[in-house]
């Protein structure tokens, strides 16, 4: 029997009838329309509906914080895409229904990279940060969206599967983006009726001329390719005894015994694909945003560079061990973090069965959109929130403690679904500024008259991220330190392993 009796419905829009709020509702930058609706309708929680389907858009993070983590047990399921299924798209974990399949597969994710294993992705990132990101930064710097790509998505596919990577166009990534981009086009909410009309699922495969069933095969077919063939080399190591160690191959060998061995393997191959999804994106955007934000504050910029500077030294480069003697470089990560949220819309929740807050009536298969964009943009919180001003977070060289922080609270989600990777992100986050800053001035870009540049930081809404538009700039190594020098010490030294970068 409903709860539902005479409580009201959190305030909303006036909508029409049968399609409700849909022709009201922006499909590109919904973040910024929900800020501007809260202060419309007076409210940090509200109400839309598009064809019968309810949402839920919350505005403040105490709220989803109360609903998501602390109602976890019915905030945790995720909307339903058809052409996505259809396509093959939920073999990523971070859209599974809450059940068995997604507990499975988020519980093997964890098992190997829960925060104890950290110290292993850390080698990793400042692996790849000293013979990926920098020389590669050093070498061609004009170059820089591809080297973060590369750096960000070569880290991914290393811990996942283990096999070396090329520093430069590793035939692995052009395969996994090929795949990747195909899905995502596909998967833009409303391309194929299927979307709006879900029956539309269960005409026979045999029926001619359906493009939605024709393109989904041709799509997942490049999925299934992109992600099954990496796959199979690390099981081929595994036989001959030359695998490396990675998330394929340690949940392989920890799941050999398992009577349901087949039903693992699958599990595995699918979270495989999800590391590789949830990284690349996300921690490019971060990064990107990191670079545009120093270049359009040169004097931030030097500041950090002076903290990096008397804590690292002249003549060596970061590494995690003074991670938290860097307060300033802190508070300059997570106001990148707050002034761009990475994913501004958050990922959707689904509710499970129906809920009552604050009086206000939450039906069952609600979606949950948390406005991440307007929690981190919140003007009480963050006076002048478009402004890029790290001395939010620190008080004479000491973090502030009363005030949201956004490495912990909103960037990375809530409950049971909040991001398994955050630390990982982190740590990649740390190592990569802290090198680039220890190493590069970041500096605009010149036009034919010798004139620099000037960059205006706009933001595209991607549908998932934010991200920085294109913009130029110039990494030049530092005056007083041996960039060079520095670079080539790491490839001369015999602390790393060289085949990370031999053909794959
Ligand atoms: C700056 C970098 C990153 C950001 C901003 C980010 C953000 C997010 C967000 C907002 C979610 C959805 C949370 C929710 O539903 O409440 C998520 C899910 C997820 N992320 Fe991340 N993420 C980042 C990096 C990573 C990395 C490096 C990994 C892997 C090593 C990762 C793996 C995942 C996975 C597996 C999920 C799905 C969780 C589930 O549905 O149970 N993420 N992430």
């Amino acid at each position: 029997r409903s709860v539902r009796r005479s409580l009201l419905l959190p305030p909303s829009l006036s909508g029409w009838p049968i399609v409700g709020n849909t022709f009201q509702l922006p499909l590109k930058y919904a973040y910024m329309f929900y800020q501007d609706l809260e202060k419309k309708l007076g409210s940090k929680i509200m109400y839309v509906e598009a064809l019968g389907q309810p949402f839920i858009v919350i505005n403040d993070a105490r709220i989803a914080s109360e609903l998501l983590d602390k109602r976890s047990a019915i905030y945790s399921s995720r909307p339903r895409l058809p052409m996505f299924e259809l396509i093959g798209g939920n073999q990523f974990f971070v859209l599974l229904p809450y059940g068995d399949e997604w507990r499975n597969q988020r519980r093997m994710f964890q098992q190997h990279f829960s925060k104890r294993s950290l110290p292993r992705e850390q080698e990793k990132a400042l692996e790849f940060t000293r013979k990926a990101l920098l020389p590669n930064l050093y070498k061609t710097p004009q170059s820089f969206p591809e080297h973060i790509k590369e750096y960000v998505c070569g880290m991914a596919l290393s811990m996942v599967y283990g096999l070396p990577i090329k520093r430069n166009h590793d035939p692995l990534f052009a395969s996994f983006d090929d795949a990747f981009n195909a899905a995502l086009v596909m998967a833009t909410p409303g391309k194929y009726l299927v979307d709006i009309f879900p029956f539309l699922n269960y005409i026979p495969d045999w029926v001619p001329g359906i493009p939605f069933k024709r393109d989904s095969w041709w799509c997942r077919e490049k999925l299934a390719k992109a992600f099954g063939e990496p796959f199979k080399v690390v099981q081929k190591n595994m036989e001959e005894d030359v695998a490396s160690e990675s998330f394929v191959s340690t949940s392989l060998e920890r799941y050999k015994n398992d009577p349901d061995y087949e039903v693992s393997e699958s599990y595995i191959r699918k979270a495989a694909s999800q590391v590789y999804e949830g990284a690349s994106g996300t921690t490019v955007v971060a990064l990107k945003t990191f670079i545009l934000a120093m270049l359009v504050h040169p004097e931030l910029q030097r500041k950090a560079q002076e903290e990096v500077d008397s804590v690292v030294g002249q003549d060596r480069l970061p590494d995690f061990s003074q991670r938290s003697r860097l307060p300033y470089l802190t508070a300059i990560l997570k106001e990148v973090l707050r002034w761009n949220p990475t994913v501004p819309s958050g990922v959707p929740h689904m509710t499970t069965a129906e809920d009552v807050y604050e009086g206000y009536y939450i039906p069952r298969g609600s979606m949950i959109l948390p406005n991440t964009y307007a929690m981190l943009h919140d003007e009480e919180m963050f006076p002048n929130p478009k402004v890029f001003n790290p001395d939010r977070f620190i008080k004479d060289g000491v973090l502030v403690e009363d005030i949201l922080d956004p490495m912990v609270t909103a960037t990375f989600g809530f409950g049971r679904r909040a991001c398994p990777g955050s630390h990982i992100a982190l740590a990649t986050f740390y190592i990569a500024t802290a090198s680039i800053l220890s190493l590069f001035d970041i500096s605009p870009e010149l036009d034919e008259n010798n004139n620099p540049i000037e960059v205006k930081p706009e933001f595209i809404d991607t549908g998932l991220t934010s991200e920085p538009s294109p913009f130029q700039c110039k990494f030049i190594p530092r005056s007083g330190k041996d960039a060079g020098g520095l670079l080539a010490g790491i490839w001369m030294s015999n602390i790393f392993d060289f085949s990370l970068y031999t053909e794959y």
